[in-house]
This record gives C-alpha cells, structure tokens and sequence, in this order.
C-alpha cells in the first residue's frame, strides 16, 4: 500500500478538564494508535462518544503532538521537523471538514475571501490565479457563482459545508480527513454532502478519513472500518463484512445496535457505562461490559491477531467467532475495573 499518512504506537494524555490546577487527573484519549492510510483509501473510524476518534483525526492531521509514538506524512516524520516546514507540508497535503460549517467558517468573510485564503497563505499562483482557482472549486462542490460574495450567515447549512469542502480542497491535498462532517446537518441535505465527499473522493483520487457516530454511513463510505474502545483501536476490518465478520465483541455488539441493516443480526445489548478514561480498566479496556471477558482479559491488552481476510485484525482474546450470530447466551462474566 502507498501510504499518505502513518500513525505508529500513538498515545495522547491530556489534562483533565476542570478541577483546578492541583487536579492531577490525566485522560488517556489514545493509546497505542497503530494506523495507516493508504492513497486513494476511505477509513472509517467508528467508536461510542468520547472514544478517541476526534482525537485520532487530529494526529492523522498534524494538529496533535501524541507524547510517544510517531506520524509520518508521505514518508516524513511530522514531529521531528521544524513547525512550520510541518505547517507546510500538512496544510497543503491534507483537508479537514469539521462537524459544523457555522463555527468552523470565518462569519465576516466572503465565500471568495474564505476559499482564497489558503491560495494566499501559501502563495499559490498569480492573483488572477486564485480567483480562477476560487471559481474551479465553487463549481466542483455545486455551489452557484452567484454565492462567492455571501457570506456564511447567508448560506444554508449544506451550502456552508460546501465551501467548507472547496475550501478543505483548496491545495488539491492529498488526504481529507472528515470529523462528523454531517452530523450538525439537517437529515434532508445528508446525503448530499456524503454523495459529494465520495464523488470527489473518486474524482480526484482523494485518500478519505471519515468519523462518524453513525455506523450505517461509515460502512456504506468506507474500504476499511477502525473501530476504537476507550482510546484503543480494537479492530480494523475490510467495511463490506464487518456486520457478519467482525471478531471483537465490541465491534459486534457496535454493529448489532445499528437499525436499518440489510442483514439486521440479533442485537447484543451492552450493560453498563463506558469506564472513564482517566482510569481505563487494566488490559483490555472492554472487558468491563464483555459478555465473553474472564481473568485474562485483566491482565493484558492482546496485540493484534490477524483474521483470515487480508486488511482485517483484530485486539482480542476471546474474539467472537465468525459464524456466531448473537451474544452467547450464558450469563456474562464481567470483571470489575
Ligand atoms: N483538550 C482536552 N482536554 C482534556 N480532555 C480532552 C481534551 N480533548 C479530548 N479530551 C478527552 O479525551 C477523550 C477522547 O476525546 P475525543 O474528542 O477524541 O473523543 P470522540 O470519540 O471524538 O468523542 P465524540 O464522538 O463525542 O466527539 C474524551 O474523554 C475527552 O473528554
């Protein structure tokens, strides 16, 4: 695989929020992220709230130093080179579309102000140039030429994740990473912008990170499924089979929650809340609502294992077997943290 963007054994730990500065509380938002992009690939990252995948989505793009571990951006070591050689090579290889056009887009600039701006910062082409280049990505996101001097507040929200898009777009990166990119839409202009992120995707050759709550859209998008458990990657498995194939319970169950499947499998009810991320659980970070968890799962998180398809592994001692369609029906074992 050509790799845009690798990720190996990262770990991030902030401060916790509130409390002070005697609090001492660290929040273990990812551990030993191994991930890699591969050009012209979509990788889904799924997980519950608070899982890590913002947080992995900002490593992919730069913007988060991981304390241990290391990105490497087409073959370069990010956080061994000078911060602006970074800021460079980042802001112009890769895009990012936020969750919500309304914030993430200057409200006192035109649409033409707003997808100039990169042009400028990093000095491409003459003026008449840019302006060129402003009316080519405009038409490449649907947007009419009559909206270049509104500005966002005038823009409907899928109009406003469309420049959002152009502007993600703007120095032809070669990856877009895509932070819930929907989820503050209405439901009606969804599919749009889902429909766009994958035309264009295909149409420029584009490497899609895509993070979404909802699991139905990440399977339909992506190649690939990374799924995350508590700043984990608990598994990563080929999209197509990942209701029927999945191997780690968490995925399982994940995947059985979801309405609307074509294949809907028996649901596998998840007791219990998601531990805190300040004090994961030892070893694996699931075992505290896993039906199948037993004494070994406390003492260690399993490296990967490596299931029968290429491109699907798996953290797991006891993973579900492939043919194994609901929750086994013995009383689940869990373990304290
Ligand atoms: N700047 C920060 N300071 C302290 N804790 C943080 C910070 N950013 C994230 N966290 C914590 O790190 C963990 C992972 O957060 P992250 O936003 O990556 O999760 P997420 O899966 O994207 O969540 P969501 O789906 O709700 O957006 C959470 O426990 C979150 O509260």
């Amino acid at each position: 695989m050509n790799a845009v963007v690798e990720v190996r054994d990262a770990h991030v730990v902030h401060r916790a929020r509130g409390g002070g500065v005697f609090r001492r509380d660290r929040v273990y938002a990812l551990t030993g992220a191994d991930l890699t992009v591969g050009a012209g690939e979509t990788v889904g990252v799924v997980g519950e709230s608070g899982c890590g995948k913002s947080t992995l989505a900002r490593v992919l793009v730069g913007v988060q130093r991981p304390v241990a571990g290391s990105v490497a951006f087409r073959g370069r070591d990010l956080w061994t080179m000078p911060a602006a050689e970074r800021r460079t090579l980042v802001g112009a290889g890769v895009g990012m579309v936020f969750q919500d056009p309304s914030t993430a887009l200057n409200r006192r600039l035109t649409v033409r102000r707003i997808l100039r701006d990169p042009l400028d910062v990093h000095q491409r082409g003459t003026r008449a140039e840019r302006e060129d280049r402003v009316r080519e990505l405009m038409s490449l996101v649907g947007l009419p030429r009559a909206l270049a001097d509104a500005l966002p507040g005038q823009l409907s929200g899928g109009q406003r994740q469309r420049v959002a898009i152009a502007r993600a777009l703007a120095l032809d990166p070669v990856l877009v990473v895509a932070d819930e990119p929907t989820s503050a839409l209405d439901v009606s202009v969804r599919a749009q912008i889902l429909n766009l992120l994958l035309d264009l995707k295909e149409r420029l050759g584009l490497a899609l990170v895509f993070v979404s709550h909802d699991i139905q859209t990440v399977r339909r998008m992506s190649d690939r499924v990374i799924t995350m458990y508590l700043g984990r990657i608990v598994e990563e498995s080929p999209a197509g089979r990942v209701t029927d194939a999945a191997r780690h319970p968490y995925t399982r169950a994940l995947f059985s929650a979801t309405p609307g499947l074509l294949d809907p499998i028996d649901p596998i009810p998840l007791s219990g809340p998601v531990p805190s991320a300040t004090r994961p659980p030892s070893g694996c970070p699931f075992r505290t609502r896993c039906w199948k968890a037993d004494g070994v799962c406390a003492g260690a998180m399993p490296d990967f294992s490596a299931a029968s398809r290429p491109g699907h592994r798996y953290r797991c001692h006891h993973p579900v077997q492939e043919d194994e369609s609901s929750r086994d029906p013995a009383d689940p074992v869990r373990q304290e943290p």
